[in-house]
């Protein structure tokens, strides 16, 4: 089994990209600059928001994190989204999900300006995407793509099963595999908890994207031999074992697939680490703007 590597594929990204940003330091153009806005104690936002400021330094970019409590109003939310769409120096931003549940999200995304909107969530973006017109394309799916693109992993005619239909990974994801292009012209399907008999749908898959968030959920069998797959879950699983009390794993029982089949994301160290990338690449396309 081929592991697909998405942490040592973004490190290879991350250098081309550093290269990229010293060119433009050297030709005295605009340095990317990212914001995040953290709101809340969510131990997983924290970890995920400090590796996006992490990878923001390797590279080269500008980065501000925008860290408020609990109790900040909805108004409050709205005011610093009002403040980073009309901040000059701000290429693009995120505001990190999930928000505190006082506070409504889709409200705040609609706030967003879409030409800053990094992570692609925004009507407009998720409209031009849809229609296969230039924009800013969700960081996870976008990174699944760059990994089967840079993997070689051929996506155009096969079976590709979906399992999650979330606004962020995978809705887009679908829409992007079944679309002209390459990666895509595949032929999706998209299952979720109301899906009646997920073994008959995922057993038919080529390609499977599990995004879920129910730890080791998919069996060695519920697939084919020599599936391809793309675990997007991460999970924390209790552990007393480790440090830290905890583990983490993907929506994929990686021990038992590991036999059966041809090519596997590995949790930590798959997609999470491409998402990241993802991200810098639409900030940096945004900083083009100017
Ligand atoms: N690696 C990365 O970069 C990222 C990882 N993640 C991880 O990916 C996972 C999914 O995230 P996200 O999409 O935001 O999650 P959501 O919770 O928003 O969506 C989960 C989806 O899974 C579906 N589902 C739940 N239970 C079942 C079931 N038993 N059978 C089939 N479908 C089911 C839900 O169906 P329904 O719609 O009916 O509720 C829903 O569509 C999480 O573990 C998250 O942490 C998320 C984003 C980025
Ligand atoms: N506005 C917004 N945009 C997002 O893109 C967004 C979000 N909100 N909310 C939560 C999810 C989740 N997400 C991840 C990003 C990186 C890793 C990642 O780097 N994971 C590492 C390790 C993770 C760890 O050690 O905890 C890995 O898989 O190897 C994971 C998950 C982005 N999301
Ligand atoms: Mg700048």
């Amino acid at each position: 089994m081929q592991v697909l590597d998405g942490k040592a594929l973004a490190t290879t990204i991350k250098g081309e990209m550093r290269e990229e940003v010293d060119q433009i330091r050297l030709s005295g153009g605009n340095i990317p600059h990212l914001a995040a806005v953290l709101i809340g104690d969510n131990p997983a936002s924290e970890s995920y928001v400090r590796s996006k400021v992490r990878s923001c330094e390797e590279v080269g970019f500008h980065s501000t994190l925008i860290r408020r409590g609990t109790e900040i109003t909805q108004s409050e939310v709205l005011e610093i989204v009002e403040q980073l769409n009309n901040d000059p120096d701000i290429d693009g931003f995120i505001v990190q999900l999930p928000l505190p549940k006082h506070i409504d999200e889709d409200a705040v995304n609609l706030a967003i300006d879409p030409r800053k909107d990094v992570d692609g969530f925004t009507p407009v973006n998720v409209g031009r995407m849809t229609l296969g017109l230039p924009s800013f394309l969700p960081a996870t799916p976008n990174g699944i793509l760059t990994m089967l693109d840079r993997y070689g992993i051929e996506t155009s005619g096969k079976e590709v099963v979906v399992l999650g239909r979330s606004n962020i990974v995978g809705t887009p994801m679908t829409i992007l595999l079944s679309r002209k292009g390459s990666p895509g012209n595949a032929t999706v399907t998209m299952c979720h908890s109301r899906t009646q008999d997920l073994k008959f749908h995922t057993r038919r898959a080529d390609i499977l994207v599990a995004a879920i968030g129910i730890p080791e959920m998919v069996t060695a069998d519920m697939v084919k031999d020599g599936v391809v797959i793309v675990d997007v879950g991460i999970n924390r699983v209790e552990d007393d074992s480790r440090k830290r009390g905890y583990r983490l794993c993907g929506d994929v029982d990686y021990k038992s697939l590991e036999s059966k089949a041809s090519a596997m994301t590995p949790v930590p160290g798959g997609v999470g680490p491409m998402t990241v990338v993802s991200l810098l690449m639409n900030t940096l396309k945004a900083s083009k703007r100017k």
